[in-house]
Formats: C-alpha cells, structure tokens, sequence
C-alpha cells in the first residue's frame, strides 16, 4: 500500500515532521511558487501551508486526491474554506499555536513606535549619537485602543495593562461581561478612535474589516495616536497610512502585515516614524513548534478518517473526552446500520438514550451519517462532505435524545425505515472501564458482540439444524468459525446468527451459507468496515 503523501508548501518547524511520524511520504515545494504548487497538488493527500500559500478554488481543485490542508496558524484567509468544503476536503488550523506570540510582538511593536528603538539603533549603528533625536513617549497612563478583543487583543489588553495603560476596546461581537472581567472598557469604534492614544487592531481580515481603518478612521483619530498592525495587511489601509503619517495625523506606526506579501518595497519603508517587520507575529520557535505539531496531528487524524477538533469546516458541536468513544461508535454503527438494511432510508435517526443522552451529543449524528455513508459513496466520504452528499441523495437525519433503557446506562441506536417498510436498526454501548464497544440489538434481536473482527450475519427461518448447516458450508470452504451466537425473535419465527470467523469470509461463501439455510438477509460486520475505510 502507497504511503498517503503530505505535501509541505512553507518551510515548518522540524518538530512538524516527527510528530507525522513515518507514517507519509513528504512531499515539499514552494507554496508561493503557483506552477510549483499546481503541479504538486495532484499527488497529495494532505498540504500543510502557512500564510505565504494561496489555496484558492483553482488549487483546490488541482488537489483531486486532497483530502485535508494544514494550516499552521491561525489566519485562514489565503484559503478559499467554502472551496474546500465543497470538495470535501477538510481545512485545520492551529487556532492558539502562535497567539501569545503575536501578543508578544505586537507589544513590542508598542515599546517601539513609543520609544523609536530600531531607529535609534540605526542610527547609532552609523555613528550617530542622537539623544533628543529619539526621545519618545511613555506608556503609562496613556488610552490603548484596541481593534477587535479576540484571543490576540485580549492577551495584549492583559500585557498593556501591566504597563499602567488605560485599555479600551472596540468589538461588537463580544459580550460585555467578558469585557468587563478583563478590565478592558468596551466602547464604539468612533470613540475608540478619538480617545485613544495608542491603537492596535486584531481583526480578521473580512470584506467588513478591510480598510477598516482607512481615509474615515484615519481623519478622525486622536492626532498624535501611534498605531499598530500586526493583525492582517489592508484592515489598516497603507496608502491612507501613509497620508497620515506624513501630515501628522498620526505620530507613528508598526506595521508587521501587508495588503500584499512578500513586501519589499513600500512608500511606508521611507518615513522615520514607521516601524515595520516582515510578518514576524508567529516567528518564535515556540510559535512554530506548537502550529506544526499541532496541525501534524490533525493531518494524522484526518487521514485516518477521525474527527478533527481543530477543523473549521466541520459543524459537530463540542466532542470533549466523555463524546469522543461514542462518536467512534455512532460511526461504525452507521457502517453496520447500512450492512444491515442493505439500502439508505430518507430518514435516518440517531437516538441517544441514558445517561450519555444528557450531554451535547450533536455530534453522532454526523457520525452516524458519515458511518452509514462510507461504504457506498465512491471517493471517500468526511465529517465535511457527508452533510452535502447526503443531502444530494434526499437522506435526512434526526437525533433524538432522552430515555432510559432498563439493562444498560446508555444506548445509542441508528434507526431507519427502508422504502420497503421495514423498520432497521441496530444499536450499541460502551462497557467497562475500558468502554469497550458492543453491539447489543440488531433489529430486535438481542446481541453481545464486540463491533469489530470478521463476523457474518445471518438472517433466517428458525428452524432445527441451521447452525449445523452454517457450520458445515463454512467448514467446507476452508473457514475458522470462532464462535457463533444466535438469537431468537421473540414470536421464534426466526434466529439471527452471528458467527464470528478467523477471517473474512468471501461474499460467494457468505451467499453459499445464506441459500442453505434459507437466509432471508446476510451481511457482514468486517465488510461494513473494510469498505468503509
Ligand atoms: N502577525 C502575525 O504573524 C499574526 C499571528 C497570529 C494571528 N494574526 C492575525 O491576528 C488577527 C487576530 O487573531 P485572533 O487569534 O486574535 O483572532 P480572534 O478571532 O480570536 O479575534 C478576532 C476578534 O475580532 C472581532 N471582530 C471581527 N470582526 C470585527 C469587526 N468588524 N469589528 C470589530 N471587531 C471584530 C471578533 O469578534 C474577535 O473577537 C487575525 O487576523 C490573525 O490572522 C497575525
Ligand atoms: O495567521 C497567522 O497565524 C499569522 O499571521 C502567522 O502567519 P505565518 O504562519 O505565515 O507566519
């Protein structure tokens, strides 16, 4: 079997690569070079990209095989994520790798368009001793306006308030009260902008931040305020930047991000009063660890067909420790659910019943679905597009929760009636302190078997002998039996075998077995799961 392969676009923390493990073929080019990058899509599986990358609706559709892009970082917005979502491909990010550092330059950034460090140093560097050529102003007791109170404003309104500095904030997204706890006063953009002496933003870049603070904001500012921009290039417009700066307007300015990158020349470069770095918020080796571990991780899992807590284009709900062996359950419920029926019904229903019903448990549904998909969708089936083909084949999902059950603490079943009329289901729990998974009921027939192995199903008239005729076809075509459990409607009009092989047992044996005994229905667990993968 070919190793799936891991095309690394930007150059990553050497940390990224061990935590892949040795599991992938890597791949490398240079995601800024476009015919580099077309090229190389098409062999891979999973690229892992930073912010220099552009993984727009072309590219992704050069990635035929792609089933996952890695960002490790946080800004998405060199990915095109509905493109994506179309595709089923699954996009992560690395949401809190590089925050505190960010957090950390943007204070630097600060200190400097406060203190004018990297121009005194410059200076000093050609033999000029300039003392009152630099003086600055201090931070103390001065208004920090900050743009946008999310993971990275929030860090740098706790760091700047150590420095004595009155915070105010401008975000209409969060709540007050959060506001409050943090100290950070919250006001409206207009005030924000004639009150403050300092001003940093922290915004996604969006069609409604872009230019956010441009020709409006930048004539209505506090003359003398230093800015700051280590957000996303273009929310804090550098032309009108520009402008300002050169009429006062605006006493200094930090810019760590540009509208276009990589940026090597800029009418900003030449003004004494501007501070600038080449997008260094997430250049620590710290930062770098954390976002190329963390998205490694993510790739390893997407890969593996698992649910992703980091992936942005997957709505589950929270799946926190307690969810996450039921999600594994639900899928593989869904696998045997379909074996079983043999066919999709229009409505599948997922019911969480007992104690696990009480939590979020949103997520089962979508991996129910994804399970019951997965062994008829040619070309994969995800957590991103099982909601969309889905809906292409007129299949609908419910989740019901509530309801106990007498013999066990919880019991999730996948319910649905077939075009027939007939009714399918299957259901199972975790036991044991290992919560181990076990299927239960399968159309009514009581059960206790693990949800894993080779075992074949059979459906049949209750009559004397079938479980010798079963063993026997078996026997003849070479195949272990390990052990059989049989149950029996309750009107005893027929069994459901379960027999348990040393193997998989090829579709003509299981057909074999079925004609002898007159099986209305056969199928397969190890069947259900192998195509699924
Ligand atoms: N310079 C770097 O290397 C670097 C490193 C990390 C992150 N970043 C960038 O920093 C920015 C902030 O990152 P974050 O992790 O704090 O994001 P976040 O999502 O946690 O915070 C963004 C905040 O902006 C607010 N917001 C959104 N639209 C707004 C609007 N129109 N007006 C006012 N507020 C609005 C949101 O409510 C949210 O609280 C992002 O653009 C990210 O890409 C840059
Ligand atoms: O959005 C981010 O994570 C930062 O801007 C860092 O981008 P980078 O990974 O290209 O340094």
């Amino acid at each position: 079997m070919p190793k799936p392969v891991v095309l690394i676009a930007e150059e990553l923390s050497p940390a990224t690569l061990d935590a892949l493990g040795s599991d992938f073929e890597i791949r490398r080019c240079t995601g800024s070079d476009r015919d580099a990058l077309l090229e190389a899509l098409p062999g891979a599986d999973a690229v892992l990209v930073r912010s220099a990358t552009r993984l727009d609706a072309e590219a992704i559709a050069a990635g035929a095989r792609l089933k996952v892009i890695g960002r490790a970082g946080v800004g998405l917005d060199n990915v095109d994520v509905p493109a994506a979502s179309r595709a089923g491909v699954m996009v992560v990010n690395a949401p809190t790798s590089n925050i505190v550092s960010a957090a950390e330059l943007t204070v630097g950034l600060l200190l400097a368009v406060a203190r004018n460090i990297p121009q005194a140093d410059a200076a000093l560097r050609k033999g000029q001793w300039q003392r009152s050529r630099f003086t600055g102003v201090e931070l103390a007791d001065k208004v920090l306006g900050i743009v946008g109170l999310g993971r990275i404003g929030s860090l740098v309104a706790r760091r700047m308030a150590a420095f004595d500095m009155r915070v105010i904030a401008y975000d209409p997204y969060v709540p007050p009260a959060y506001a409050t706890q943090t100290g950070v006063e919250i006001v409206g953009l207009d005030e924000l902008l004639t009150k403050s002496d300092f001003l940093t933003v922290h915004l996604p870049k969006t069609l409604e931040t872009e230019g956010l603070i441009g020709f409006d904001a930048l004539h209505r500012v506090k003359p003398g305020v230093r800015i700051v921009n280590a957000a996303r290039g273009g929310i804090v417009d550098e032309a009108e930047l520009y402008a300002a700066l050169k009429e006062g307007r605006v006493a200094a300015a930090g810019v760590d991000v540009f509208a276009t990158e990589p940026c090597t020349e800029s009418p900003l470069f030449e003004l004494e009063n501007v501070v600038v770095t080449p997008h260094l918020g997430a250049g620590t080796a710290e930062a770098q660890e954390r976002a190329g571990v963390a998205v490694a991780e993510s790739v390893r899992q997407a890969l593996a067909g698992r649910f992703v807590p980091e992936a942005v284009n997957v709505r589950l709900g929270t799946v926190d420790d307690e969810l996450a062996p039921w999600l594994l359950l639900a899928e593989r419920l869904g696998r045997l659910f379909t074996a079983t029926a043999g066919s999709l019904p229009e409505l599948l229903q997922v019911r969480v019943g007992g104690e696990i019903g009480r939590h979020d448990v949103a997520a089962l549904e979508l991996g129910a679905l994804k399970g019951a998909l997965g062994s008829v969708v040619e070309g994969g089936i995800s957590y991103v597009n099982a909601p969309l083909i889905a809906q292409e084949r007129g299949l609908a999902t419910e989740l019901l929760t509530g309801g106990d059950h007498p013999e066990h603490r919880s019991l999730l079943s996948v319910h649905g009636v077939l075009p027939s009329g007939e009714a399918v289901w299957v259901s199972g729990t975790l036991t044991g302190l290992q919560r181990r998974e076990r299927l239960v009921d399968v159309c009514g027939f009581e059960v206790d078997l693990p949800l894993e192995g080779d075992v074949a199903f059979l459906r049949a008239p209750d009559r004397p002998g079938v479980i010798g005729a079963v063993g026997e076809v078996l026997g003849r075509a070479g195949q272990d039996v390990a052990g059989v459990q049989v149950a029996r409607a309750a009107d005893r009009a027929e069994i459901l075998a379960a027999v348990h092989t040393a193997g998989p047992v090829a579709q003509s044996v299981l057909d074999d077995t079925a004609a002898r005994i007159d099986a209305t229905r056969s199928w397969s667990l190890e069947k259900s799961e192998r195509t699924a993968r």
